[in-house]
């Protein structure tokens, strides 16, 4: 699987959701199926919070970073390019919204799939659900940004 997060270049490949240069982070992957974004995460226990489940912000940042490169993707995938074409695109969270609908089981595969609900300019909205076996556990709604070339200045 050749993942939207393997087109990150190595500065930025550093986040703890999604870096794959982060030995402590999440280091998801996420690809197309069909007009939906797929990311999939086995939970460790370290990630527990109630005995059995699945910490609250393990889910949020499985959907934040599943719905920035999803965004990323989604902009190269409307104007017909590679993600490895320039100019890059480059998203971060500008709003993330999480509704936790079930107790997540930790010892489950995690399935996020997102949609793509708007590209308006620099902002893209994407909406996600956390699926465990059969039972979507949570969704999402994130509002990514087109990162600003003076990002944290
Ligand atoms: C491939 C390599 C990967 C590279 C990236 C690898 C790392 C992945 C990151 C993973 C996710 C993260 O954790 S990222 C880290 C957490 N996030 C951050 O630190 C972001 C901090 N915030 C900011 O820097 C800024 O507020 C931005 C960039 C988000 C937005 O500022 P801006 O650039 O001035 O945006 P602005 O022109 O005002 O707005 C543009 C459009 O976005 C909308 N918008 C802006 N902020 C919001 C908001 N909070 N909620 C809703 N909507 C918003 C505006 O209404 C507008 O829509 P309209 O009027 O046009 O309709």
């Amino acid at each position: 699987m050749y993942a939207f997060q393997d087109h990150y270049p190595e500065n930025l490949s550093h986040c703890y959701g999604c870096g794959s240069q982060n030995p402590h982070g999440h280091q998801i992957k996420t690809e197309w199926e069909g007009d939906e974004t797929v990311t999939r995460f086995r939970p460790e226990p370290f990630h527990t919070s109630v005995p059995g489940f699945a910490y609250g912000g393990l889910i949020a940042s499985l959907i934040d970073c599943h719905s920035t490169a999803s965004a990323a993707a989604a902009m190269y995938r409307q104007e017909g390019r590679s993600m490895d074409s320039l100019p890059a695109f480059r998203f971060v969270t500008g709003s993330l919204h999480v509704d936790f609908l079930k107790p997540t089981p930790i010892d489950a595969e995690l399935v996020i799939r997102g949609q793509v609900k708007e590209i308006k300019g620099r902002k893209v909205v994407i909406e996600s659900q956390v699926w465990a076996r059969t039972v979507m556990t949570a969704k999402g709604v994130v509002v990514a940004v087109q990162m600003p070339e003076n990002f944290g200045t």
